[in-house]
């Protein structure tokens, strides 16, 4: 599933991008690597796997030299060392002041009871109907012997706003001499600076190779293997040419060269398109190519191309090549973050902080024992969880004693993270529609003591007849996955039109229902976060639009999460409400995390219908103020849908699937070709 490139490991074509955003770059990275390894601080000696003294907290080695901390990492866990604070201080050491210890005895008591089940490994299950599962929590390869170093791990790899989406960090300036002695109260900010310089060399490098690629020059670092300097000029082929190539298998060196001169053509075009040429040609061949060199479906390619800027496009398709960092969550129910680190360094994992905008989170960079079997993951101290998710938890911020609904929660990474914000006070309704997939969320709630969820299988469109009145809900939709293909190649290929029509449906049916189910009346809430794992802009920005056009009573507010790229409000055509700038899309080359859309509504009284408002469409109903329609679907258009989903899955249970009704067809038919 992998592509030409996957198949003939070749290297990547030389991404280039817009200088002026300041990303990690994809290439140079033994320049930077080298540049690194002269750093002091950078030396794998220096950074202890067994407990620290006093209140030094272990250096977080550089992550191209691991071997050697590995051995002494093995040699720790035959002999474990006693696990003593890193600090006795606790508050000022730069890891954050966790709540206190509340179920401190059960957590050891209860291992047998939770053991690893396939749930727990799985668990990005292939989703019934529409593949509408996928997400990552606790999917991260499970027992990993030594985790999986990626390429990505070469670059620039916090998990953190790049520069140009970085806040100003100016409050950072406790940050101390870089030559000092690196202790617990300074490792987050020394890690940040050594991220920042590396982002710096990036962009540095990334400008490089632009000017470089712009140039045409021969420069070493944008060659491409197999060409050599007495190559021929570049040309186009012509549509006959294009038509005989796809009889045979494409030389990978020549589509390799193909892709870097169309992007190459495309960032000067008026300059350097050949004569009677169209952009359009070029854009063309190039998505031809980006389909069959990364192994795309040719719909797919075109639909994520069209999302970038030409040369950015190359550096997203080039890092869902690459494995995003390994992360856990802490579950603050149980431990605090210090503490569950200096356990796990204790047993010879290597992992430093995520970043500023998270308080739980630890990226491990290596590990000599699986880390989905620790003793300390089985007494639920934290989570496989991917940075990216715990984006929306972060922005629906629950507060103690709250009633919170998560409408599409399986395997629950962000339940039992919304139950840990709570305290475990309040009360998490965490729902379902895959009864099979609640095993697994279940599983989790118990291993990490979560007291306060209650797990229920409904089709989230039952809300809020099933229930209402939540002070937030978090509707973490089903959704295509394209923002997470490094970790599930399948969607290069799966994805058709008609999926994304058939999602965006559904999501838009589903964030009707989840406006419904909050109560405007809260005191304390009063809010809904939407979130998916996808980028593309059906199932984000235009779901969005759609629900502000259909519930006039909710706006969007600032997801507070303080750094991603704004929301799209124009795309391709269509144009968005200007609010929906204040959703947020995160990218993985942009900052190395899954790709995800994060969107925060606040949702306020609704006024009563007035006569011949209903039906009104889309900013109609906005141009009447407050009114409100009673009924959200046209539902003899969602009958086809519905009927439709229910022999799919009937079809998956290998259950006998009735005939389609002609009517349905016919429905079926007029959407597809509208
Ligand atoms: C992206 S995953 C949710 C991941 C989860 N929030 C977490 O953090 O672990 C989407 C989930 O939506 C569920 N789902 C699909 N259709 C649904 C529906 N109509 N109502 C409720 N849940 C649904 C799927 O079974 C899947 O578990």
């Amino acid at each position: 599933m992998g592509g030409r490139r996957a198949k003939y490991k070749q290297a990547p074509p030389a991404p280039l991008r817009d200088p002026n955003d300041a990303r990690p770059s994809t290439k140079k990275l033994g320049k930077r690597k080298a540049n690194l390894d002269h750093e002091p601080e950078q030396s794998t000696n220096s950074r202890p796997t067994k407990k620290a003294k006093g209140d030094i907290l272990p250096k977080p080695p550089p992550q191209e030299k691991k071997t050697k901390g590995s051995e002494k990492a093995a040699e720790t866990v035959s002999k474990p060392t006693p696990t003593k604070p890193l600090s006795e201080d606790g508050e000022s050491d730069g890891w954050e002041n966790a709540s206190e210890l509340e179920d401190a005895d059960d957590f050891v008591s209860g291992l047998d009871e939770f053991d690893i089940d396939e749930d727990d490994v799985l668990v990005r299950g292939v989703p019934e109907e529409l593949d509408l599962g996928s997400d990552d929590e606790e999917e991260v390869e499970l027992l990993p012997k030594k985790i999986r170093k990626s390429k990505q791990a070469e670059r620039p790899t916090k998990i953190i706003p790049t520069m140009s989406d970085e806040e100003d960090e100016d409050e950072d300036s406790d940050v101390d001499q870089e030559d000092g002695p690196i202790t617990a109260k300074n490792i987050e900010s020394r890690s940040r600076a050594l991220d920042e310089k590396a982002a710096r060399e990036a962009e540095l490098d990334m400008e490089e190779m632009q000017n470089a690629a712009f140039e045409g020059s021969d420069d070493e670092d944008i060659d491409m293997e197999g060409e050599g300097e007495d190559e021929e000029a570049f040309h186009l082929p012509t549509a006959e040419e294009r038509a005989e190539e796809k009889q045979h298998v494409a030389d990978v060196h020549v589509v390799q060269r193909r892709m870097r001169e169309c992007v190459r053509v495309l960032g000067s075009f008026r300059k350097l398109g050949a004569k009677g040429r169209l952009r359009s040609e070029y854009v063309e061949q190039l998505i031809s190519d980006i389909a069959s060199y990364y192994g795309y479906n040719d719909f797919l390619a075109e639909k994520l191309f069209q999302l970038f800027p030409v040369s950015e496009a190359i550096e997203f398709f080039e890092a869902n090549e690459v494995s995003r960092p390994v992360t856990i969550r802490t579950n603050t129910l149980k431990t605090r973050r210090r503490d569950l680190a200096q356990a796990l360094i204790n047993r010879g994992v290597n992992l430093e902080p995520i970043g500023k905008w998270t308080n739980v989170g630890l990226q491990v960079f290596e590990s000599s024992v699986p880390i989905g079997a620790t003793p300390e993951y089985l007494s639920g101290h934290y989570m496989l969880q991917a940075a990216s998710s715990f984006l929306p938890v972060i922005s629906l911020s629950p507060q103690p004693n709250e009633r919170v609904l998560d409408m599409a929660s399986a395997p629950g990474g962000k339940t039992t993270h919304i139950a840990a914000l709570l305290r475990n006070t309040g009360i998490v309704f965490a729902n379902d529609a895959n009864k099979a997939r609640t095993k697994s969320l279940t599983a989790n709630v118990h291993r990490l003591g979560c007291k306060n969820v209650i797990v229920c299988s409904y089709d989230g469109r039952e809300f809020p007849k099933v229930m209402g009145g939540f002070d937030r809900v978090l509707l973490d939709a089903p959704c295509s996955g394209t923002g997470v293909i490094s970790k599930d190649s399948s969607v290069k290929v799966n994805k058709s039109e008609r999926d994304f029509h058939l999602l965006s449906h559904l999501q838009k049916q589903l964030i009707l229902c989840a406006i419904d189910s909050v109560s405007p009346d809260s005191k304390t809430g009063g809010f809904l976060v939407y979130s998916t794992c996808s980028v593309t802009v059906d199932e984000n920005e235009a779901v969005v639009d759609y629900a502000l056009r259909k519930r006039p009573n909710v706006k969007l507010v600032d997801t507070g999460l303080g750094f991603g790229r704004d929301g799209f409000t124009k795309y391709r055509g269509k144009t968005f409400h200007p609010s929906v700038k204040l959703t947020k899309r995160f990218y993985p080359h942009v900052h190395n995390m899954d790709g995800f859309y994060v969107a925060k509504f606040k949702v306020e009284k609704r006024a009563k219908v007035k006569a011949g408002a209903q039906g009104v469409e889309s900013a109609d109903v906005k141009d009447v103020g407050e009114q409100q329609e009673d009924v959200g679907f046209d539902s003899e258009e969602d009958r086809a849908f519905i009927e439709e989903g229910k022999r799919r899955q009937l079809k998956a249970k290998g259950l006998r699937v009735p005939r389609r009704r002609q009517s349905d067809v016919t429905a079926e038919v007029a959407k597809t070709a509208a």
